[in-house]
């Protein structure tokens, strides 16, 4: 796929992973709307970005993916400015296992909600282009974190619905290709977000195993899965497919085309 004046939104894009996202999105030549909650961040970052690729390439959108109003709304403002929506990153997310309501509404209702939006935008039936909507998920979306068993939830749940709405859309011909983002620790503010004893609720004797985890294994720089999610974005045999970024190695996980196909264990039931 040829990134040269595609029109990509970036929700979460005010810092850490989504500004990655948007500055290789930039530096392959697309446009790129900023969605975040963080206004002053946002526009801080709208203001760098104007001075290195220019005033037309980026808007800032001040939205909550949890408002189903805020962002039906910067999805219509976007089109009308852009004229279209050819891919999307639903990337925003938090680790709060306090408010875990919190949690699950922006980590996975934040993905569905975008993910239905903006394919009512993108795909052929209504007159879109099709494209191509990149859902970050998590190595905590196949594996347990120990520490945080909502934020584990979540970031399964965006690599089940993101799987099965890639089936759709195959089954449908949308045009559009559905992919899920699973990286290991990254440096960005939400790790230290977690140290925080309000974000951590009963769990906070447990931070202790996620820096050890850190400490064995190390931790992402942002630039590093940004050229992973680009994989996924440019890569057009890819639809429903999982990129695991750790430390070592970026790699595709291989899932059974049925759950029956799985290693299984047979049990008795007598
Ligand atoms: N940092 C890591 O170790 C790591 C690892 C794997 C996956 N991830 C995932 O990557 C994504 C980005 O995380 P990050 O590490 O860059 O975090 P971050 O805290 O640096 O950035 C997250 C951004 O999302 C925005 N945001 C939060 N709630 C929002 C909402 N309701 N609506 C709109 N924007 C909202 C924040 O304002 C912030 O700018 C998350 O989904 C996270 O779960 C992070
Ligand atoms: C100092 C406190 C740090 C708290 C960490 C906070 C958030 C991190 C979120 C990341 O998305 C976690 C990424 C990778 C680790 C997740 C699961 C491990 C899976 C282990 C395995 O099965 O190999």
């Amino acid at each position: 796929m040829d990134l040269k004046d595609k029109v990509c939104v970036v929700t979460g894009a005010a810092q850490g992973l989504g500004r990655s996202f948007v500055e290789i999105l930039l530096k392959n030549g697309s446009k790129v709307a900023l969605i975040d909650v963080n206004k002053s961040l946002g526009n801080e970052l709208k203001s760098t970005l104007d001075q290195e690729y220019g005033r037309d390439r980026t808007e800032f959108y001040l939205a909550d993916v949890t408002s189903e109003e805020d962002f039906k709304g910067v999805l219509e403002k976007i089109v009308k400015t852009f004229g279209r929506i050819d891919i999307l990153c639903n990337n925003a997310g938090i680790i709060n296992e306090k408010h875990w309501e919190k949690t699950i509404a922006i980590n996975l209702g934040g993905v569905v909600r975008g993910t239905y939006l903006a394919l009512e935008h993108m795909k052929k039936e209504n007159g879109g282009n099709g494209g191509v909507i990149v859902n970050v998920s998590s190595m905590a979306g196949l594996g347990p974190l120990p520490m945080a068993p909502i934020y584990t939830a979540t970031k399964h749940g965006v690599v089940g619905f993101s799987r099965a709405m890639a089936a759709v859309s195959k089954l449908a011909n949308y045009g559009v290709r559905i992919n899920i983002l699973c990286p290991w620790f990254v440096k960005t503010s939400l790790l230290s977000s977690m140290s925080s004893e309000e974000h951590i609720g009963s769990f906070f004797p447990l931070k202790g195993i996620a820096e050890t985890m850190m400490q064995n294994r190390g931790c992402l720089e942002a630039d590093v899965v940004a050229k992973a999610f680009l994989v996924l974005v440019k890569d057009e045999s890819k639809n429903g497919d999982v990129l695991m970024i750790d430390p070592d190695e970026a790699v595709f996980v291989s899932f059974p085309e049925r759950a029956k196909d799985f290693s299984t264990t047979p049990v008795s039931l007598e």
